[in-house]
């Protein structure tokens, strides 16, 4: 295991993050006074490093405030650990669908070896890697919760130190991520229910987990905890799951979680959740009540911002920080305060975040960053911030056209761009193609009984991609291409011309342009 990127590090204590070459770039503490930088980054997940990274590469003296765990909830109750709880299952999975292999897996997923791996992503929750990497590239560490007091001004609560006043000579950027919604139903939050926290740093793996929501935690969740051995079932308020994708996507993902014991309740919501020492108890809107060890709360995240102090700047509190695509915030004049990351109600993916913290980093360190220190790839000669157009460095212009994502599911489903339903409903002329995945070479290789489909959401007059989906075993690496070709919006014609070796997963693009009449 190797580190990578800020916010995601898998081993403590090594970086393979590029030197900065910067001077080292201090704050200052005068006294009593306050702790004064040039940016303060307030959350250090994986989103406010990256910023905070970006904004300090051209001398600023740049420093991150976090009231748990550097490396956010990604690094430790989100996207590592529970990619490490679905990991094996998939692994077994893939074994089990070749013949010749499958003779070689004997039994379940090795319950303790998983959880085992699990913390190994996690270091048993301890942030010091993070902490090294700060160190290594000169950003300064303060631990506690910041609150504003005013424009650039913070207060930083910590119970060891105390209270310290920061300020930000320059901006401040915030990253303060989101957090789980509960929804209000009877006697839920008082019987303790799980959310994604308590289900990824899991130790005990309880016999029987309702889970209620359709989304994104909900499937991934279902899929871990029925490999580790669970009894699960999943309330869905619709009628599918994974609702914001193509249809067939959450068909597949339902199919095989019934396949594999998990029973869905669709058009299903609980009314009522009580629990006593034989575990929870659910009443629900139709069919008989449910009992459950655990029950998790899967339905949604809203942006952190409720104890911000945001009305000491102009803002509500428990409201997005809404921006623009240099995510500067809009409601707030002078344009001294950006944000990043969930907070901002924009994508709420971490690779999407970091793009965004990317942009905003970039810009910070442009608009602010002394003249002549221009070092590095970070400002473009004439840090031409205002004038910026799309697809400048300057802008985060593809959340709007090319975001993608993958769900960890078995199938996995991997997406990018518009769905059908969605490219419609912006006005495009829109042409579909969908290839059944079992029919090429690479896939049958792959696995015997290989299940999958593909489908491009192509714009008929410009002849470029405004989507795709792809769902099916690992076509998580698939997904790249796709986006390389909505953010380049390579006319289909070109895209002839990129020949797919032979014989890999990957000639599906040669199947999809041919339906498409190439
Ligand atoms: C179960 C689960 C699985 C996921 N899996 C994936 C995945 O596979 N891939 C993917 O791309 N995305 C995934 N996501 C989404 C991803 O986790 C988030 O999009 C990402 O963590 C957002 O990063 P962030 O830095 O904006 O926020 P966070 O990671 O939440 O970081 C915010 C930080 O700010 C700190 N903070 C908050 N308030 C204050 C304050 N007042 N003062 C100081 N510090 C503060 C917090 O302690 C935290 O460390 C998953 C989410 C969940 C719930
Ligand atoms: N692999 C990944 O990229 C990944 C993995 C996990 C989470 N995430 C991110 O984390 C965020 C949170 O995920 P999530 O699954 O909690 O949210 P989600 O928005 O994906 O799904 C929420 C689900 O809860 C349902 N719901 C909402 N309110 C409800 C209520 N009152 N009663 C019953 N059902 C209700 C919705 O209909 C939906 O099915 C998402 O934005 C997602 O992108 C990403």
């Amino acid at each position: 295991m190797t580190t990578t990127e800020p916010g995601t590090t898998t081993e403590p204590g090594t970086t393979t993050e590029p030197e900065t070459g910067t001077e080292p770039k201090t704050g200052t503490a005068t006294g009593a006074g306050p702790l004064t930088y040039d940016v303060v980054v307030v959350g250090a997940g994986a989103v406010g490093e990256n910023a905070a990274d970006r904004a300090g590469r051209t001398g600023l003296s740049v420093a991150v405030v976090e009231s748990e765990l550097v490396g956010g909830e990604c690094s430790y109750w989100a996207c590592m650990p529970s990619k490490a709880l679905l990991r094996a299952g998939a692994v077994v999975e893939a074994a089990r669908a070749v013949q010749g292999a499958a003779a070689a897996v004997t039994g379940p997923v090795d319950r303790d070896g998983v959880l085992a791996r699990r913390d190994s992503f996690t270091h048993d929750w301890d942030d010091a890697s993070q902490v090294e990497w700060l160190d290594s590239v000169g950003i300064a560490l303060v631990r506690g919760s910041a609150r504003f007091t005013g424009p650039r001004r913070l207060e930083v609560t910590d119970d060891d130190v105390g209270t310290r006043v920061l300020v930000a000579r320059r901006a401040v950027v915030v990253a303060t991520g989101s957090e789980p919604v509960v929804p209000d139903v009877a006697g839920l939050a008082e019987s303790a229910p799980w959310t994604s926290r308590e289900a990824t740093s899991v130790q005990d793996v309880p016999a029987s987990l309702a889970i209620i929501g359709g989304g994104v935690v909900a499937v991934e969740m279902a899929t871990a905890f029925a490999d580790l051995g669970a009894r699960v079932t999943v309330l869905v308020r619709g009628d599918r799951l994974l609702a914001g994708t193509e249809p067939f996507a959450g068909g597949a993902v339902a199919e095989s979680l019934v396949r594999r014991g998990v029973e869905l309740r669709f058009g299903t919501e609980a009314t009522r959740v009580v629990r006593d020492d034989h575990g929870v108890h659910l009443t629900l809107t139709r069919g008989d009540p449910l009992h459950a060890a655990e029950v998790l709360v899967a339905t949604g995240r809203r942006p952190r911002t409720g104890d911000l102090g945001l009305e000491t700047i102009g803002l509500t509190p428990g409201e997005p920080l809404r921006v623009d695509d240099q995510l500067r915030v809009e409601a707030v004049a002078d344009g001294w305060l950006y944000a990043v990351g969930d907070v901002t109600g924009r994508v709420a993916t971490t690779h999407q975040g970091k793009y965004d913290a990317r942009v905003a980093g970039d810009v910070v360190a442009a608009r602010f960053a002394p003249a002549g220190s221009a070092q590095g790839p970070a400002v473009d000669a004439e840090r031409d911030v205002e004038g910026a157009g799309q697809w400048s460095r300057y802008r985060a212009t593809a959340d709007h056209a090319a975001v993608p994502q993958v769900v960890f599911t078995r199938p996995e489903v991997a997406t990018v761009g518009l769905t059908e339903a969605a490219a419609r409903e912006a006005g495009h002329a829109v042409r579909t193609v969908e290839v059944d995945l079992s029919q090429v070479a690479g896939a049958s290789v792959a696995a015997d009984d290989y299940r999958g489909t593909a489908l491009l959401v192509v714009d008929e007059d410009r002849e470029v991609l405004l989507g795709a989906t792809f769902v099916g075993p690992d076509v998580a690496e698939l997904l790249h291409a796709a986006t390389v070709a909505v953010v380049g919006e390579v006319p289909l014609h070109r895209l002839w011309h990129a020949v797919p070796a032979y014989p890999t997963v990957s000639e599906v693009w040669l199947r999809l342009l041919e339906g498409y009449g190439l």
